[in-house]
């Protein structure tokens, strides 16, 4: 009898499912170590932490150690993100200037979705939109904070006298500054957003919200557990809890206001960057469809951005200047010799900028020295790439890492050392080129900060008048420390006060 050969008669089912199963795993291990060569060099990583216990308290610091190993890009595993640390200007300038679409997204951390769900402006993706809001954010800033009409030179004066004489009337000479300084560079930018004549001081729910932006940026920062390792949130929902609420409240406190301006709007009449944002949504929001579909609510959130991005920034670099001025006394002495010849008795004005070389380097140098964006904000892929010869995946986060830069012995001689000289000519000049490495203090390329010119002339004038006015010394350890979160402020000291005249 004839028999019948019958392929794969007698194989096993199972034995057919173990194979496939394992070309399929040794397809998947392959791709990967394939990927994986195409990468920038980095470190091996633990599985699901990646690198993050490699980081230490100060993460820019590691990386820009980890630069001289690996070079000037190289790539770790931030808990679930894979990541590019930048440590050059040509890096970065490679990537966000040069490829600017592809490298001016944010990443999809769990704070930047919490924050409007990623459809605002500093936490918002990368699109049409996002364009058409930055546009519209940078046109009410330039109105009603920059140009010559408005009010902020008048602000800051009024709230660096009321701070000036806080500190000489009722401080005993051995307190921490930093609750004074923030709520007078709050009181700023709070009357240029809801007009000049408001008395916040006495504002409690204004006096919460500068409180909990120190929550906020704990929780927003790259580095906090909730972004690096989400699913933490189930096991510690208090991880996230406290974040979620002071959005809440800060949300609140913008939705009130906004309704209050709304209630009162005159078009002919504006009286701050609110009232700005009302007639820009009037203009774009009517028809969604004609506008890149940018929302009225989207537009009013731009007062949470002003208030998150525009308080902190400025306040952390004015606590820096006073520490290092307040530890460098010579420092002091040198500014107030300036000032004095150039002002005689009278308080700086805006038309003063650029006349006080000494003060301009001294503010660059604690810029420098204080590194307060130290990995700016995180920027992410939008697309594949291939960037010099590494291929980057869509969704990568980017890291810039600043403080490498301002660290870099290069380019500085001594770095760690705080000699606001470095940026003058023997003539008493600024020296450009180091005036604009600091600039990228405000990040580069198309999400570059709305807000420097601003904090800028805010840091100029309270810097100008409160020496003038003063001198500080340290009544604390000068060995700070750095509190690192989305920014990073010195650990808290204490000064004591001399007043001038
Ligand atoms: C010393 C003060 C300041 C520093 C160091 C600073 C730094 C930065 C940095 C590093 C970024 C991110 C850049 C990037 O992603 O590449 C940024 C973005 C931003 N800043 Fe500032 N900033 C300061 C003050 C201000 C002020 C006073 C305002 C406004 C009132 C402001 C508004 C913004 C906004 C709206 C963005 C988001 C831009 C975008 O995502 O497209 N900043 N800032």
């Amino acid at each position: 009898m004839k028999t019948h050969f019958i392929p794969f008669e007698n194989v096993d089912f199972k034995f057919c499912i173990t194979i496939c199963f394992a070309i399929l795993l040794m397809t998947g291990i392959l791709k990967k170590f394939f990927e994986i060569r195409k990468l920038p060099p980095g470190p091996w990583g633990y599985p699901f932490i990646g690198h993050l216990t490699l980081l230490g308290s100060n993460p820019a610091e590691t990386f820009s150690k980890m630069a001289i190993q690996y070079g000037d890009v190289f790539f770790i595993r931030m808990g679930k993100w894979p990541t590019i640390v930048l440590n050059s200007r040509d890096a970065i300038d490679e990537a966000l200037n040069k490829m600017p679409e592809i490298f001016s997204d944010r990443p999809k951390f769990y704070s930047n979705y919490a924050i409007n769900k990623m459809k605002g402006l500093v936490f918002g993706e990368y699109s049409q939109r996002l364009r058409l809001h930055r546009k519209i954010a940078n046109g009410v800033l330039q109105e009603f904070a920059t140009s010559k009409s408005s009010p902020t030179e008048y602000l800051v004066r009024k709230e660096v006298d009321l701070l000036i004489k806080l500190w000489i009337q009722s401080r005993d000479n051995n307190f921490n500054p930093v609750h004074d300084i923030e709520m007078a560079v709050g009181a700023v930018m709070y009357q240029l957003l809801f007009g000049s004549e408001i008395n916040c001081h006495s504002d409690q729910s204004f006096i919460d919200m500068v409180k909990n932006l120190k929550t906020i940026n704990e929780g927003a920062s790259a580095g906090s557990f909730v972004n690096m390792l989400p699913w933490i949130r189930f096991i510690m929902p208090s991880k996230v809890k406290k974040l979620l609420e002071r959005l809440e409240l800060n949300s609140k406190f913008a939705e009130k206001c906004i309704s209050e301006s709304l209630s009162s709007y005159d078009k002919n009449h504006q009286r701050g960057m609110v009232d700005g944002l009302i007639s820009a949504a009037n203009k774009y929001a009517e028809k969604e469809v004609h506008h890149d579909g940018i929302t009225r609510h989207q537009i009013y959130s731009t007062i949470r951005d002003f208030i998150g991005a525009g308080i902190d920034t400025t306040s952390t670099t004015l606590q820096w200047t006073v520490l290092l001025l307040s530890i460098h006394t010579n420092i002091q002495d040198k500014m107030q010799k300036e000032i004095d010849n150039i002002l005689g008795g009278r308080g700086p004005t805006l038309q003063d900028q650029g006349k006080l070389p000494y003060v301009e380097a001294t503010i660059l140098e604690v810029m420098r020295h204080g590194t307060i964006a130290p990995l700016n904000i995180p920027h992410s892929t939008s697309t594949d790439v291939k960037f010099r010869d590494f291929e980057i995946k869509k969704g990568t986060v980017v890291f810039c890492n600043i403080y490498g830069i301002f660290k870099d012995k290069n380019i500085w001689t001594d770095p760690d050392k705080f000699r606001p000289e470095r940026f003058l000519t023997k003539d008493n000049t600024i020296i450009h080129e180091r005036a604009d490495i600091i600039a990228t203090q405000f990040g580069v390329g198309r999400r570059r900060c709305i807000g420097d010119t601003l904090s800028k002339r805010e840091l100029f004038l309270f810097i100008t008048s409160i020496y003038q006015a003063m001198n500080t010394n340290l009544r604390s350890d000068p060995n700070y420390g750095r509190i690192i979160t989305i920014n990073c402020k010195p650990t808290p000291y204490k000064i004591q006060i001399i007043p001038r005249y």
